[in-house]
């Protein structure tokens, strides 16, 4: 399930504003990938490409190339759509379907994908809530709202939400930055079991949030304000905090600037 992202030279528009230049690296599969760098550099904007959301905003552009297990995502005739269901996406606020039951928000986008026979729904939305860590706490009001959930156990039907379609690859933009510590070790802890099946890229602006629970890290920064962002260095987490190449990338994690 779990697949490859390679990024050629790829930048990102808003209109005439380019907010990332030229950035390649790549993603490695069963893993998980901590994007970190100061407020503006960019990080969102680059997750958004990975799964094409980027191009919803109006006037948004691309340059460059994503490959998924070699194949370009920005290919002609490839639907962004299918892009989103491959690869899927948490964002920072939960954001459950405020009217839907706990059940209903797990099963939204295998309904949106098919027909399915109820048994074969219930195996599913037991299966993603498991995985999400979740089913125990639900189990016993899998008809109740979704929006009547803490704000951890909301983010964890999210996560629920998203890998109920199997994706291959799961982007979460800061999703613990609306929770407690305690829901945020809960989501740490499920991402650990989570790259076992998936490749998961994060951006957090915690950075011990990033030694804890990536593989690997990678350090974007913007030379000013008004300037593309552009990625430093990317490399092992462990390296990364402990002997990065770049000077910026060490300024950065030591807190001495950002
Ligand atoms: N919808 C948009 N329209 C125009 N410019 C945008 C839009 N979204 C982001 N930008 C600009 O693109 C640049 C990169 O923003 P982005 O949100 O990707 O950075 P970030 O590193 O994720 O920031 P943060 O850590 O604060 O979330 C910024 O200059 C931002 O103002």
């Amino acid at each position: 399930m779990s697949k490859r992202i390679d990024i050629n030279g790829l930048s990102a528009y808003y209109g005439d504003f380019k907010a990332i230049d030229g950035i390649s690296m790549h993603v490695e599969p069963k893993s998980v990938t901590a994007f970190i760098g100061p407020s503006g550099c960019g990080k969102s904007t680059f997750l958004r490409t990975v799964n094409r959301m980027h191009e919803v905003t109006p006037g948004a552009r691309v340059e460059g190339e994503i490959r998924l297990d070699g194949e370009d995502l920005y290919g002609p005739g490839v639907d962004p759509v299918g892009v989103r269901r491959v690869v899927g996406m948490v964002f920072q606020r939960p954001n459950p379907f405020p009217t839907m039951s706990v059940y209903e928000n797990v099963a939204a986008g295998l309904r949106l994908n098919g027909s399915y026979k109820k048994r074969e729904l219930d195996d599913v939305v037991e299966k993603s809530l498991r995985g999400a860590n979740l089913w125990n706490e639900v189990k016993d009001r899998l008809n109740r709202p979704g929006s009547g959930l803490s704000g951890g156990q909301q983010q964890r039907l999210c996560i629920a939400r998203a890998i109920a379609v199997e994706p291959q690859v799961l982007l979460m933009d800061e999703p613990c930055s609306a929770l407690d510590p305690i829901s945020t070790l809960a989501i740490e802890d499920l991402m650990a079991d989570l790259k076992e099946r998936f490749t998961i890229v994060i951006v957090t602006h915690n950075m011990q949030q990033a030694a804890r629970v990536s593989d690997r890290t990678a350090f974007f920064n913007l030379s000013a304000v008004g300037e593309p962002g552009r990625l430093v260095e990317v490399g092992d987490t462990d390296k990364i905090f402990s002997n990065p190449d770049e000077k910026a990338t060490e300024d950065y994690i030591s807190g001495r600037f950002g």
